[in-house]
């Protein structure tokens, strides 16, 4: 969606060094968002993106950027109504009802169709995303296979801060001192990371999540307000009470924090995987 960062720079490097030619799109999606979200604030920095991607791969740069109008994306115009969502795509994937889902009702679907129009444009050999956006991830594999699309969703891991902050376009909404705070989503999982894999067997989940609850707890609630702290399957999304060694997890967590320029809060997500 633009406002690149080294997270995206990630991808877009794996692509060059996969393939003969890579097309970065940058397009916010209005359909993934809800009335209330941050669409209209969302960082805009085209012109540098493209500075960005010329410096930092100018032996072998990027084929193409893709910058469509919503017009162009949406010919037909969007459907906004959350009560009306239970479209092809949902029954496809269905996992609309979890994590994400809840909060943001609109979200699954309208990554789905945003992703495959673009996958209808550029019809691309393999198609690439990052870990820290894990459910969309599943939900985009799910989308593939079972529409058939001859694609390969390739999937890297989350580039972080030094300070074990997850890399995020939104970042850019933060001060300084609300990013330190933020750098405790990290550090949460983590912990909760280190627990699950002392255990060295099946592990309850409510034991795992206490462990990341007891550093999301050192932080005040104005500052720090957490949204949802789950673990779920890694392919079906669905709960999990217990985590097995074998089949994994994801744990994931979305937080909200103030805004630097105080219109409100900021909501960042995370997540580690548990082999
Ligand atoms: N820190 C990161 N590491 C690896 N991939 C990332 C990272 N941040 C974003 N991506 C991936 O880049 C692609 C484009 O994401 P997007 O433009 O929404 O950026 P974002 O930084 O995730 O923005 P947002 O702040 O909206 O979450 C997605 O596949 C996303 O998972
Ligand atoms: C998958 C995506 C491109 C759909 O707009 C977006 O959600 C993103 O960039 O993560
Ligand atoms: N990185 C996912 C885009 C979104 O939050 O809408």
């Amino acid at each position: 969606m633009g406002a690149l960062h080294e997270g995206h720079c990630s991808l877009v490097k794996q692509s060059i060094m996969e393939n003969d030619h890579t097309v970065v799109s940058i397009f916010v999606n209005p359909s993934q968002f809800a009335p209330h979200e941050d669409l209209q604030s969302y960082p805009k920095t085209l012109l540098k993106d493209m500075e960005l991607l010329a410096a930092r791969f100018p032996n072998k740069p990027v084929d193409a950027v893709f910058v469509p109008t919503v017009s162009e994306m949406y010919p037909s115009g969007i459907t906004l109504d959350v009560g009306n969502q239970r479209g092809a795509f949902v029954l496809v994937l269905g996992c609309s009802e979890q994590l994400e889902g809840v909060t943001r009702p609109q979200f699954f679907r309208g990554v789905a169709t945003v992703v495959s129009k673009l996958l209808n444009i550029v019809t691309p050999d393999k198609i690439y995303f990052g870990q820290k956006d894990a459910q969309q991830c599943v939900v985009i594999k799910n989308m593939v296979k079972d529409l058939l699309i001859d694609t390969e969703v390739r999937v890297l891991p989350t580039t972080r801060e030094e300070s074990g902050l997850a890399m995020s376009s939104r970042n850019q909404y933060l001060s300084p001192e609300s990013k330190q705070h933020s750098a405790a989503i990290y550090r949460g999982l983590n912990a909760g990371e280190i627990f699950y894999y002392s255990q060295n067997g099946p592990t309850k989940s409510t034991d795992i999540l206490d462990k990341v609850r007891s550093i999301y707890n050192q932080e005040e609630k104005s500052r720090f307000e957490l949204e949802y702290l789950s673990l779920n399957h890694p392919e079906t999304l669905d709960k999990l009470d217990i985590v097995t060694p074998g089949e994994g997890a994801i744990m994931s967590t979305a937080v909200k924090v103030p805004r630097a320029d105080g219109s409100g809060q900021a909501r960042l997500i995370d997540n580690v995987v548990l082999k």
